[in-house]
């Protein structure tokens, strides 16, 4: 195997493998760096296996909510059986499907731990400790995502904490489960754990899912109530394993569970890939201009978590197409298409990432919330709409709940936000997404005329209360 490529990916998840299929697909050769499983955190410990975690409940509760089939499903969630989905979707935590893909797309792959030793050279040190040095012609880019946040609770490390890793390849489902945390991960995991019968409590010191909407995380608790969870507004002070458990301790009573779960947040893998060699600080986040490149250094770039622009696994994909075409087109010396919405540049990271939670409620948002665009400075008005009042979700579920949305910006006429409550809306979220990037004027909009009955309804909805000019 030679040893020089035009381009060097460190780190082998959904981001550094696209950057590398985009660098080949422009006719350069890539090599992919990984040192444990290719295709990263989201196939096999993040978004794949926590979704088939909470799908068989969701679905299962679809059904209850419907009388007919209500009365056909009168049994519990077989949680063993879920488990057996999950690890059938993660293909039993094995990648060589993933490395098939990457033979067949042309691309090389390197097994071990990469870092950057200097310009554009990359030592990877293998299983076995063999140093293999590695030269990039164009391109190093560091696509080694993150790790959790564990916060520094007396005692929580030496409980031996779950982190999300173990919640989502649980071989056994434990009878009672402790969660720090209110955001993504620890919403998810309530939703699949409590669906199996698990008790859980969740410590959310700032309420759920408190970068969306207010009235999102408020719906999204009463649907976790009602699952059985007890949600409250602290954080532990202390945490300790005993005989009983982990017990954690707080300004309410202490709480024993089987296992606590840490769901704080997450920080850099950048600890140990040499950033020092090229003058960057080891453990932050890497910063990068909007093609995706490390201002100052020319022919170093960074995509997906690693550059905190968004911590989801599209978005990183989204960067990664930029920055495999970026580096392909800086090295044939064509046209750099890097104004705002170019080929060349992620904007919609600045403007419109949409995000579903798959809880029960889902939460589907993409954009600004109504609190993001005025803080921005826009002149916005915000429309809200009570999802259960369309003929679709009256279909969709008896007694449905939920609730949208729309943030306009009120000098375009456009829209700059939006967000969905409520069962069944993930599918939604594209149209808004559509609407935002192509900054639909609203005048427009209403020719988009929505299927009926169905919960897409939602949009005729929301522009009726907006109102038209008469
Ligand atoms: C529980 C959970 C659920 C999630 N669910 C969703 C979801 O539903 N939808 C969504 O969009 N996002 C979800 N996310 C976020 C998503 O997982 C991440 O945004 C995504 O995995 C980031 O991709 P990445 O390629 O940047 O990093 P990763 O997937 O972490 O890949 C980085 C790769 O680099 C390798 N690596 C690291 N350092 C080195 C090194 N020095 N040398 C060689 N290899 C190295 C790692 O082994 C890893 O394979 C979830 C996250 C969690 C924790
Ligand atoms: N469906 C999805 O798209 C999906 C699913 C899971 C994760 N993710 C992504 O993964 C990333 C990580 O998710 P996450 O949930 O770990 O982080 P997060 O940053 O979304 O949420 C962390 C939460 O923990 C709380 N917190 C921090 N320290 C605490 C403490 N000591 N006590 C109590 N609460 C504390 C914070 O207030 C916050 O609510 C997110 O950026 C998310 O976008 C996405």
């Amino acid at each position: 195997m030679s040893d020089e490529y035009d381009v060097i990916v460190i780190g082998a998840g959904a981001v550094g493998e696209n950057v590398a299929d985009r660098a080949v697909q422009g006719g350069l050769t890539a090599v992919l760096i990984e040192s444990e499983l290719v295709g990263g955190e989201c196939s096999y410990w993040a978004c794949m296996p926590s979704k088939a975690l909470i799908r068989s409940g969701s679905a299962l509760r679809a059904a209850q909510r419907l009388e007919g089939a209500r009365e056909a499903v009168t049994g519990a969630l077989d949680a063993s059986a879920v488990l057996h989905r999950r690890s059938r979707i993660v293909h039993d935590w094995d990648d060589s499907s993933q490395v098939e893909w990457v033979d067949g797309a042309g691309i090389s792959l390197v097994r071990g731990h990469g870092r950057i030793v200097g310009e554009r050279t990359v030592e990877v040190t293998d299983s076995s400790g063999t140093t293999t040095t590695l030269r990039a012609r164009q391109a190093v880019v560091v696509s080694t995502g993150s790790d959790p946040l564990l916060p520094d609770i007396p005692g929580l490390l030496d409980a031996n904490p779950w982190t999300a890793r173990d919640a989502t390849s649980a071989k056994v489902v434990p009878p009672s489960l402790a969660i720090i945390g209110g955001g993504v991960v620890a919403v998810e995991m309530a939703t699949a754990y409590a669906s199996f019968g698990t008790t859980v409590t969740v410590f959310a010191r700032s309420g759920l899912l408190s970068h969306e909407e207010d009235f999102a995380g408020e719906m999204v608790a009463d649907g976790l109530r009602e699952l059985g969870v007890d949600i409250r507004s602290t954080s532990p002070s202390r945490v300790e394993r005993t005989d009983a458990g982990v017990v954690l301790h707080s300004d309410g009573d202490p709480v024993t569970a089987s296992e606590v779960l840490v769901a704080t947040g997450r920080v850099p893998r950048t600890t140990d890939i040499g950033l020092e060699s090229v003058g960057l600080k080891p453990g932050e986040w890497i910063e990068v201009d909007d093609t995706l490149r490390v201002p100052g250094i020319d022919w170093l770039y960074a995509t997906g978590d690693v550059n905190h622009r968004a911590l989801l696994t599209h978005q990183g994909k989204y960067q990664a197409r930029a920055a495999g075409d970026v580096i392909a087109a800086r090295a044939k010396g064509a046209e750099v298409d890097d104004a705002p919405w170019g080929r060349h540049v992620a904007t919609a990271d600045h403007l419109a990432v949409p995000q579903v939670t798959f809880s029960d409620p889902e939460v589907a948002s993409v954009g600004l919330t109504s609190t993001r665009a005025e803080k921005e400075g826009l002149r916005v008005r915000t429309v809200d709409y009570d999802l259960s009042w369309v003929a679709g979700a009256t279909i969709q579920a008896d007694h449905y709940r939920g609730k949208a949305r729309m943030v306009v910006d009120e000098d375009r006429k456009v829209i700059v936000g939006v967000t969905f409550v409520g069962q069944d809306v993930s599918e939604l979220v594209q149209a808004a997404t559509m609407a935002i990037v192509g900054e639909i004027p609203l005048d427009r909009l209403w020719h988009a005329v929505p299927a009926y009955p169905t919960l897409s309804e939602i949009w005729l909805r929301l522009l009726e209360t907006y109102g038209r000019d008469s």
